[in-house]
């Protein structure tokens, strides 16, 4: 079960962090674009080779990766051939890879989207769903995600400051967020695994702790990827209500604060050892940070 294994790996290496592999350009080392070329045509080897370097690094390290798709479709065709090849390999290194395609849609086409991202080319473990038409457009990932033991994370409260405009609106005395929280739990209750929360998670942003307390008391069954940390300002504090007495209950991305630390110590024009070292570096910060938040708060246990 997709939960299952997410957690169990969690577990495993004491790390509550998935490193999201979002290759914007302007985070790219100089070295690699110039060992794989320049031209528009080199773009999906330079992805392909920045993401195998990255994986290399961080696959004994952390639980999982992200793949953010949009900075993949940006180069078309060449983009999406070094986004599956990246699913494929970081599979091979056993990583939960979790495709961020955040896709919603009436339900035939949401059941194309599903069977594209759950298992045919581009089958991820998980992907990430927008709740806005319904749960007739959820349905089919439910199925997928049923049929194949995968997860789905549901997009509850974003991480981006205006989040607030439509999913903050008070209808029907409560906040948007929460009546997309209580049909998460729903929409999950048949896919509850043994730590006790479900393949059928939710989106919560790092940068809303009041809003993350909140969902976490009307979700217990769900599990929470949290985006924010890092670039978006969000610090280990802003996150620790999203966590379980256990410390279970979220796993937490970084994409830019991983792949892109070099920038602020170096810039773009670094070696390849050093950009190596960076990820790591980077990705073993983020897991101590994490872990000794978890650590202070007297109510969490950390396994
Ligand atoms: O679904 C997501 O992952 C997501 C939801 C959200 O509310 N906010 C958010 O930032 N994300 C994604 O999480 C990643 C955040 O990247 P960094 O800000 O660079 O760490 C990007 O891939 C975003 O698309």
């Amino acid at each position: 079960m997709f939960i299952d294994q997410l957690i169990k790996k969690i577990i495993e290496k004491r790390n509550p962090t998935v490193v999201g592999l979002d290759p914007q350009e302007y985070l790219i080392p100089q070295c690699i674009i110039k060992k794989y070329g320049e031209e528009i045509e080199s773009i999906g080897e330079v992805l392909w080779q920045l993401n195998k370097v990255i994986i290399d690094q961080i696959a004994p390290l952390v639980p999982a990766v992200k793949l953010q798709i949009a900075f993949y479709e940006r180069w078309g065709i060449e983009g999406l051939k070094a986004y599956q090849k990246t699913i494929q390999y970081a599979k091979e290194k056993e990583l939960i890879v979790i495709g961020d395609i955040k896709r919603g849609d009436i339900s035939s086409t949401a059941q194309a989207y599903a069977i594209a991202h759950l298992e045919g080319p581009f089958a991820c473990d998980g992907v990430t769903v927008n709740p806005f038409m319904g749960s007739d457009s959820i349905r089919p990932f439910l199925d997928l995600c049923k049929r194949h033991e995968k997860g789905s994370f549901i997009l509850t409260k974003t991480s981006n400051p205006s989040s607030k405009e439509f999913q903050n609106l008070v209808v029907e005395e409560k906040p948007l967020y929460l009546h997309i929280a209580y049909k998460v739990e729903e929409w999950g209750k048949s896919l509850i695994g043994d730590y006790g929360y479900s393949s059928i998670g939710a989106v919560v942003g790092a940068t809303h702790p009041k809003e993350a307390r909140e969902l976490r008391k009307a979700m217990p069954h769900t599990f929470f990827l949290v985006p924010g940390y890092g670039a978006q300002g969000a610090r280990a504090e802003d996150i620790l209500s999203c966590f379980d007495e256990r410390g279970l209950g979220a796993i937490v991305n970084s994409s830019r604060g991983i792949i892109g630390a070099h920038l602020k110590e170096k810039g773009r024009d670094i070696s390849l050892e050093y950009f190596k070292n960076s990820v790591r570096n980077a990705t073993e910060k983020m897991q101590k940070d994490l872990l000794k938040g978890l650590e202070r708060n007297a109510k969490y246990k950390v396994y």
